[in-house]
């Protein structure tokens, strides 16, 4: 196994990915490329879409952060036990991505204009998810197993918290999903190391 990811000094859409990785009690080597490497050209001109992160695992090479976390669960056997259940995945992961995609719009483009109206509507999306882990006495968005989808979930009602220290507040199942992922030996020490305390969670220093 000599896996490599290949990104930016931010959490951004790689820290799922390393989440998982670490709390599936896997090593990685970390390629970091500099705002200066990124501009200067040669990096980005060899990305078959012109973007990071990029995972490689021995002779296999893969973009698209996705692809990469759906790569991993199916090798890591965290994918769900049965079809029904890899499609409530996907179902799940998709459903936060729509939230990821929605914070990182604000961060990046709507920083000092729509903050008031994003934590207006915050609230509503997140009831979606309160909701769903309520429901299920497994613990998990699916099942009784954590999959990729709690990792990049996890990951966003951390960073949320950052940006609105309130935001669960009202969300029991959520606080409670939060530290029973976050106690996790390996995901407790990560989330205590120095790598992911002082990495940014965005490339603009906004969070
Ligand atoms: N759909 C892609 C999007 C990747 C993407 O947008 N990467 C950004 C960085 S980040 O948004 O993930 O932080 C990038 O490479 N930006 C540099 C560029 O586009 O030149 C994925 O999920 O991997």
């Amino acid at each position: 196994m000599a896996y490599v990811l290949t990104y930016f000094p931010v959490r951004g859409r790689a820290e799922a990915i390393r989440l998982m990785l670490k709390d599936q009690g896997k090593d990685w080597t970390e390629v970091t490329v500099t705002r200066d490497m990124w501009l200067e050209g040669t990096v980005k001109n060899s990305c078959l879409f012109g973007q990071l992160p990029k995972f490689e695992d021995g002779d296999l090479t893969l973009y698209q952060s996705n692809a990469i976390r759906r790569y991993l669960a199916r090798k890591l056997g965290i994918y769900g036990k049965d079809d029904k259940e890899e499609a409530f995945i996907d179902m799940m992961d998709d459903a936060v991505q729509d939230l990821q995609n929605k914070y990182i719009k604000l961060i990046y483009q709507e920083y000092d204009t729509k903050k008031e109206d994003y934590f207006k509507q915050l609230p509503c999306d997140l009831a979606r998810f309160e909701k769903i882990l309520t429901c299920n006495e497994g613990g998990f968005l699916v099942g009784k197993q954590i999959s990729f989808a709690d990792y990049a979930l996890l990951l966003q009602l951390l960073n949320h918290e950052v940006l609105c220290p309130s935001a669960l507040d009202n969300f029991p199942s959520l606080q409670a999903y939060r530290d029973r992922l976050s106690a996790r030996p390996n995901i407790k020490a990560y989330l205590e190391s120095h790598a992911f305390k002082n990495t940014p969670i965005n490339g603009n220093g906004k969070q």
